[in-house]
């Protein structure tokens, strides 16, 4: 399971968990303005926006799971399984293969808007990386500082919703995870008021009971309420590190302990990274399973007019910081 999600303080953040019960080997990468592109059914492009996330890196290609343009344009793939569907490439429409959808709407886009306008005659192709590497079964969330699309190719075609709640999860499809998020309307930060019954004398015997009924179960359609709920009432300072931290605590509220959701006889799904991109600055702040200390790459620390891929291997493993 993964989840994604976008908070605005003074900058603009956007980030999700990859959840999974292992890793493809995934880097931070930053592509940098000339990494040549060649785009399989489309014109190769030489010359794009830069942008960072993680990836895995095939063939001097950059596979990226989640990533950010050096314009604040941001976007991640989540599972979307059973329900994905891809196409044969058609004539008339821009052909793009899946594990091309974010690098080139990141290259091309400089804006949820500009992105609006290529989706509207793009088709996600079925064409695969290589044999090794068959079609991921993904939706998307596309987002900048002013808003966020849910993307989903299925047996009906491309679908674009508004989000305006800035969160994905995985199944169901969008339109029912947004529907059922009127369930918890009377959900609150607040305590409640007896609505119960006026003979019924209860009582608030414990804080945070105005929030009674929100989910806590890792299920997608759960973690979708959780984590809207938890964004949505955030509050925090709007400094880098407040915001940053801030960040790291909402995606925290939907995370994976290893144990609490098997896959397969002693396999367990977890939260291998959690991202956090500051949109604004190009800063790609990270921790993983075993490293809760936030770590971070800095794409305007390198030269973002050549042509080659730089990456940094993750730090899985944590210190801790002994005070005596
Ligand atoms: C496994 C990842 C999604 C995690 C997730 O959503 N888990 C939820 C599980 S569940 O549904 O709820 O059961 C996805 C996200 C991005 C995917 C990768 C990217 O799409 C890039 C390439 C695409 C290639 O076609 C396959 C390898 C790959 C390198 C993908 C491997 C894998 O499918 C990734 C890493």
């Amino acid at each position: 399971m993964c989840t994604a999600a976008t908070y605005k303080t003074k900058d603009f953040y956007f980030g999700r968990t990859l959840d999974y019960e292992f890793s493809y080997g995934d880097e931070i990468t930053i592509t940098p303005r000339n990494f040549p592109f060649k785009f399989r059914h489309t014109n190769e492009c030489n010359s794009h926006f830069a942008m960072i996330g993680m990836a895995h890196i095939a063939d001097g290609y950059p596979l990226y799971y989640d990533a950010m343009n050096e314009k604040g344009l941001c976007m991640a793939g989540l599972n979307f399984v059973r329900n994905a569907v891809y196409f044969e490439p058609k004539n008339g429409k821009e052909n793009i293969a899946q594990f091309e959808f974010i690098p080139y709407i990141l290259s091309h886009c400089d804006s949820v808007l500009q992105a609006r306008k290529k989706l509207e005659n793009l088709n996600i192709t079925n064409t695969q990386f290589s044999d090794k590497l068959p079609c991921a079964q993904l939706h998307w969330i596309i987002s900048d500082k002013d808003e966020s699309l849910t993307v989903e190719s299925t047996i009906d075609g491309l679908k674009v919703y508004d989000n305006p709640v800035g969160v994905l999860t995985n199944n169901p499809p969008f339109d029912i995870q947004m529907f059922m998020l009127n369930n918890y309307m009377s959900l609150s930060p607040k305590q409640p008021e007896n609505n119960f019954g006026k003979s019924a004398e209860l009582t608030t015997y414990s804080r945070g009971m105005g929030a009674i009924g929100l989910p806590g179960d890792l299920s997608s359609a759960s973690r979708f309420a959780k984590v809207a709920f938890t964004k949505l009432n955030s509050v925090s300072g709007d400094s880098e590190s407040e915001s940053v931290s801030q960040f790291f605590h909402i995606l925290g509220s939907v995370d994976q302990q290893r144990g609490c959701c098997e896959v397969a006889e002693g396999k367990y799904e977890i939260t291998l990274y959690t991202s956090c991109c500051n949109a604004d600055k190009g800063i790609y702040y990270y921790t993983t399973y075993n490293n809760h200390q936030i770590c971070a790459v800095d794409m305007h620390k390198t030269d973002l007019d050549m042509a080659e891929l730089t990456a940094y291997t993750p730090i899985t493993e944590g210190k801790v910081l002994f005070q005596n």
